[in-house]
């Protein structure tokens, strides 16, 4: 039997990303369909989303939802099927996602994510969908779509809450509000409680989510062990824990069409596990890219948002030691501005050394991966993380802290694991000045065998990082959950 899922989540490529999330909700539908679900994604309405409709058809309207007009758009994406919860008021707006053009939070984010829960929990139950019991489960992904499992819950459209998914992508981020905003939020008294929507003296969406969810995955099993722990669970330690076997982690995959460098686009020359020479000319045109000098040593690369969670704050600490030891790094990146001050001025102090672009470039993070040696991932925790594994496949050594998702897929080139001829990179532990600078000492030792570091790059080409294995444990969990057979 098919089993028909809404996928909820605020972003999904290729029509809207900030960030690793779009990645990750853009690929579930096909990694599903083999495994007889099918997904549908439902997005809100950003003028970006908007614009990549083709054919827009009107499939429901709401004329007061949550106090606006609002209407469910039906569209395309990747081939599959997509709702947009179109609301102008609350999506078609110039600045960021989640933030205005200054970087500050939009003051109405809880009406605009609670709107789209509400919407979401309204088509579950079929809104727009010409019947009832159009949908088998929601699957919703981190706080921007946490609401719509509180309404499913406690005021469902239907006759009975559907059962649930809550992905965690990020528990750093968990859509907290203050506690006015409850009566606006048209759930029943019920649900303020502890184990409702309330969340320390406020309303928060992330919690809501994890509170009203049938089960709970976050993207690789060593961080649903962490958030257990006060030191990764940002408050919510105690719930997850609570949850006990509710709570389970699935791997992220990696969309093989996308990132494959025996046929990427964005490079200068293919290559595979077999024919690694094809890197040169990338490495060639990167060195030309961001401006630095030509020569053997290893070249480093880093794409991320410069944040404290990814450790950026540490690596313009480790540059002076980068550049000594030989190296030269090309980062790109966007975030934090004392962070991007600190890199500019290592930069000038190393002409030719260290390449900086800030902003946000896809074409370009391909390129990087396609003729970097090695990609650092200092990450002070990573639910999963993604570049670590487009590095893996792409031949760029990723040398990576070992938390979360970094410590699930990189398995680090120890003294055994060289023995056995099965390192694919650098894990190290503790994200400060010591730990980094370490690590690069040891790449530069590594690097400077090339028949190991070749080995070290085949191993990680070779290595499996689709979605068939997650695809299928997705779908097991969802066949656990409908009490469905394949
Ligand atoms: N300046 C830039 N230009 C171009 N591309 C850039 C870029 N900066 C980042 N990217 C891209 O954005 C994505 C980042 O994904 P990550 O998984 O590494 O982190 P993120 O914290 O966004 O995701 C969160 O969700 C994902 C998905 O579950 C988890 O893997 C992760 O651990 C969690 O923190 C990658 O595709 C990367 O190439």
């Amino acid at each position: 039997m098919t089993l028909r899922v809404l996928s909820v989540a605020s972003e999904a490529v290729p029509l809207v990303k900030t960030g690793g999330l779009a990645d990750v909700v853009g690929a579930l539908p096909a990694a599903l369909a083999p495994h007889g679900a099918e997904l549908t994604t439902i997005l809100p309405g950003y003028p970006g989303v908007l614009k990549g409709l083709k054919r827009a058809r009107t499939l429901h309207h709401w004329p007061d939802l949550l106090g606006e007009e609002a209407r469910l758009v039906a569209g395309r994406i990747g081939g599959h099927a997509l709702l947009v919860l179109d609301a102008a008021h609350l999506f078609q707006r110039d600045g960021a996602l989640y933030t205005d053009a200054a970087g500050r939070d939009w003051e109405d984010n809880w009406r605009r994510f609670a709107a789209f829960g509400r919407a979401a929990a309204d088509v579950a139950a079929g809104a727009g969908q010409g019947k009832a019991g159009a949908f088998d489960l929601i699957h919703a992904h981190d706080w921007q779509g946490g609401m719509a499992l509180a309404y499913n819950r406690f005021a469902p459209a239907g006759p009975a809450p559907l059962p649930s998914v809550m992905t965690i992508h990020n528990m750093a981020f968990q859509g907290y509000f203050d506690a006015r905003i409850f009566r606006s939020l048209g759930l029943p008294k019920a649900a303020w409680a502890m184990d409702g929507v309330e969340s320390y003296g406020g309303v928060g969406f992330l919690k809501a989510g994890l509170q009203s969810a049938d089960a709970i995955t976050t993207v690789s099993p060593s961080y649903a062990a962490e958030i257990r722990l006060p030191e990764f669970g940002m408050g919510l330690e105690g719930l997850i824990a609570s949850r006990g076997s509710a709570v389970s982690g699935i791997l992220n995959g990696i969309d093989t069409a996308e990132w494959n460098p025996a046929t990427d686009p964005h490079l200068a020359s293919l290559c595979t596990a077999r024919t690694l020479s094809g890197r040169k000319a990338n490495k060639r045109a990167l060195e030309a890219e961001f401006g630095l000098s030509r020569d053997e040593g290893p070249l480093f690369v880093v794409i991320s948002r410069l944040t404290w969670q990814k450790g950026m704050d540490v690596l313009p600490e480790v540059i002076d030691h980068l550049v000594g030891l030989g190296g030269r790094l090309a980062l790109l990146g966007a975030g934090d501005a004392a962070i991007e001050h600190e890199l500019h001025s290592a930069a000038e102090r190393h002409p030719g050394r260290i390449g900086i672009r800030i902003g946000y470039d896809e074409a370009l993070a391909h390129r990087m991966q396609g003729g970097g040696d090695a990609i650092l991932v200092p990450s002070r925790f990573e639910p999963c993380g993604l570049t670590q594994l487009y590095g893996l496949a792409y031949g760029c050594v990723p040398i990576v802290a070992r938390t979360g998702g970094l410590a699930d897929t990189v398995i680090d080139a120890n003294v055994a694991a060289l023995a056995k001829g099965v390192a694919t990179g650098v894990q190290f532990v503790g994200v400060n000045y010591h730990a980094l600078a370490e690590a690069i000492s040891r790449t530069f030792a590594l690097y400077a065998d090339r028949a190991q570091w070749k080995r070290i790059q085949a191993n990680g080409m070779a290595a499996d990082f689709s979605w068939t294995a997650s695809g299928k444990a997705y779908a097991a969990l969802y066949r656990r959950l409908t009490g469905t057979k394949a």
